[in-house]
């Protein structure tokens, strides 16, 4: 569901108009819909039914403490990549029985502050990796539930930067070692094998790698269990994309409807860690435009929001619609970049877009709930952005701006 209306010639976000948000909170403020938010994770609640699922959302993707205890209250698991990312999930009522931990370098303290938390399970990416946890786990007196994440070499036909599921990325175990890896996993006292894992990438606009990655995945599960290494669950991972431009991407039916096809009748419970799909489209980057600089070669406006806000253009090209909160008719429309006032070249939020714009003007900068507040940073000491969650006509401050003084209040002089 887009939030996003241009109703009486204002951008609104549910039953609010933006301009009110900016004069309420200031800008740059990234504004997400509650309804958007429940709405998406409805989709896949849907398409599950009473099968023995989870869907585990992807913290990175928006980690906001609000956002967070919107889909535990909703029934969500979380997967998460660091202890910040754990204690996050706790401080927003998540429950800890419903985590999955992800991610390339999880260290002693991490699996510690998981195994004691009681997490649902680890997703270990490497040999080293299971025998430090057995370690700790050892330590602790306790037993590591633990999957492998097998990397199934599945071309996921997304940016180089995000694509997670080819032989030359680093994650996970290589599909033709995982089968001494788990048994090796099995033999160590203080782990239970219990799963398996994919992830192949992110923004995926096409259904079949999924399924590829699942035949891959199932020839392992079949394998081990003539091993006598019998699976609980399978976790599928993350990737679903969203509209940033002109893609069509997937409904979750078309993408869920051939995977649980493949899984019917197994009995494996069936792990999601979809992050983009449930906040991506539901959220926008306000920002105000400080001047505009017209020019021979191009024309800039210069809004207040900049790469430290939004990594994404500067990152990878990305592209996000730039919407202009209250058009104008009595300018003319020409093509601008929108860019930010950080001292990089590389600070753009938008190329060459054709715009109507005067000083002042308000901006949104759609499909940003993801990737967007929780990729951000301090550089040029910029403190970050206020984030705000609209409900019908109801703005909460989900989290305030970062004052200038909280952005040194860590250092210290030295004599
Ligand atoms: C292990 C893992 N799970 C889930 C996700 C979420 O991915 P997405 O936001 O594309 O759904 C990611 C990020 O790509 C990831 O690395
Ligand atoms: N940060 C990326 C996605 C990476 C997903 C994490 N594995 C993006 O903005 O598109």
């Amino acid at each position: 569901m887009n939030p996003f209306t241009l109703t009486d010639g204002v951008l609104h976000v549910e039953n609010l108009p933006l301009t009110r948000i900016a004069e309420t909170f200031g800008t740059p403020c990234y504004v997400y819909s509650r309804a958007a938010l429940e709405s998406s994770f409805a989709d896949f609640q849907r398409e599950l039914g009473d099968l023995d699922a989870l869907v585990c959302y992807a913290v990175k993707a928006n980690g906001n403490l609000a956002i967070l205890n919107l889909f535990a209250r909703l029934g969500a698991g979380f997967d998460i990549v660091s202890g910040g990312e754990l204690q996050r999930v706790i401080a927003a009522g998540g429950d800890p029985r419903k985590i999955v931990f992800s991610g390339v370098g999880k260290t002693a303290a991490e699996m510690e502050m998981a195994l004691r938390a009681g997490i649902l399970c680890f997703n270990v990416e490497s040999a080293p990796e299971l025998e430090r946890l057995n370690e700790v786990a050892a330590r602790l007196g306790l037993v590591a539930p633990i999957s492998l994440r097998v990397n199934p070499d599945v071309d996921a036909k997304t940016h180089p930067y995000i694509s997670t599921g080819l032989k030359e990325n680093k994650f996970g175990v290589a599909h033709d070692e995982a089968p001494a890896v788990y048994r090796h996993a099995a033999a160590l006292p203080h782990l239970a094998v219990t799963g398996i894992d994919c992830h192949i990438g992110s923004q995926l606009l096409d259904p079949v790698p999924f399924a590829e990655a699942l035949d891959r995945l199932l020839t392992l599960v079949d394998a081990l269990a003539t091993d006598g290494i019998a699976l609980h669950h399978i976790d599928l991972g993350g990737g679903l994309g969203i509209r940033y431009n002109d893609e069509t991407p997937p409904s979750v039916a078309a993408y869920l409807r051939p995977l649980l096809a493949k899984l019917a009748g197994r009995g494996l419970k069936v792990l999601l860690e979809p992050g983009r799909r449930l906040v991506g489209e539901a959220g926008a980057l306000l920002t105000r435009v400080e001047y505009l600089k017209p020019g021979e070669v191009k024309n800039f406006a210069i809004v207040d929001a900049a790469m430290n806000d939004l990594a994404r253009p500067a990152l990878y090209d990305a592209w996000h619609d730039i919407v202009p909160v209250a058009p104008h008719s009595d300018v003319p429309a020409q093509a601008w970049d929108v860019v930010g006032p950080v001292c990089e070249s590389g600070d753009f939020l938008g190329r060459e877009r054709t715009l109507a714009l005067a000083q002042g003007d308000l901006l949104a900068l759609l499909s940003a709930g993801a990737y967007g507040m929780s990729m951000s940073s301090n550089y040029n000491s910029r403190p970050r952005a206020a984030e705000v969650i609209v409900d019908g006509t109801h703005a909460h401050l989900v989290r305030r701006r970062e004052t200038i003084a909280e952005l040194f209040a860590g250092e210290t002089l030295i004599g």
